[in-house]
């Protein structure tokens, strides 16, 4: 299944995960004590300020946002991926979506799996990222409408070769955000998000360690990037931003 069905949190549907009706179903329960699915907070505008002037002056972004979000979080979203690593729910990544997709190994190696927002680790995520949405529509009037997020692991050799994540005038993808979840990266396992820049592509303006906590924030139809091999294990999290209201239809 490639099409991901993500509607942004509403306060039902936070309420239902906050009096205990939410699942925990995916989640290592042990790690998920001390995890808030409040994050009120956690967003503040003078963050938003400065993400909404890295995109508008620069196009992309990097921040650290370890204790923005807390450990507990941080733990628990790395936990549900090295889960999901060790069961089959991780399918081999494509390009394209619906009948257009192309598994091409020459391009990407990682393989995904759609997050719902229903446990409660992605619940306090997915508040994080609606603040994130709202906050980037009141600053730079994107009117993004809506998210879509998945985790992706790449194993040692796996890499994603230089791409766009949004073709121009598609309005699809807007703003694409990774955050990593791998404690004590090194420089020699590789696996760094190469940023280009967005005037000439073939000048590197950017290389992010793909560390527990640090956040890339970057215009999706604009910034060219790559993954560059990985030398272990790399888990992440990606989340689009998006303009249109449901996926168009291929
Ligand atoms: O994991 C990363 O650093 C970037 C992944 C990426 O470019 C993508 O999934 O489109
Ligand atoms: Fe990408």
């Amino acid at each position: 299944m490639d099409q991901p069905v993500v509607i942004p949190l509403t306060a039902p549907r936070l309420n239902q995960i906050n009096s205990g009706q939410g699942i925990d179903a995916v989640a290592n329960g042990a790690c998920l004590a001390g995890v808030d699915a409040g994050v009120i907070g956690r967003v503040d505008s003078q963050w938003l300020e400065t993400i909404a002037d890295g995109l508008s002056e620069h196009g992309w972004i990097t921040l650290d946002v370890q204790e923005r979000l807390g450990r507990p979080l941080m733990a628990a979203l790395a936990s549900e991926v090295a889960l999901l690593d060790r069961s089959d729910a991780m399918k081999s990544a494509g390009i394209g979506r619906g009948s257009d997709l192309m598994r091409d190994r020459s391009v990407r190696r990682d393989k995904i799996a759609w997050l719902q927002g229903i446990t409660a680790p992605q619940a306090a995520l997915f508040e994080f990222f609606e603040e994130i949405r709202s906050g980037l529509n009141r600053r730079l009037f994107l009117g993004l409408k809506r998210f879509e997020s998945h985790y992706a692991t790449y194993q040692p050799g796996d890499f994603y070769k230089k791409h766009v994540d949004s073709f121009h005038g598609r309005a699809s993808r807007v703003v694409s955000l990774v955050l990593y979840l791998n404690d004590g990266w090194r420089a020699e396992d590789g696996g760094e998000l190469r940023v280009f820049n967005r005037e000439s592509d073939s000048e590197i303006c950017g290389l992010v360690r793909p560390e527990a906590g640090r956040l890339a924030l970057f215009l999706s139809e604009e910034i060219p990037h790559e993954v560059l091999p990985a030398n272990r294990t790399r888990y992440s999290l990606a989340c689009w931003f998006r303009q249109d209201e449901v996926p168009l239809p291929l």
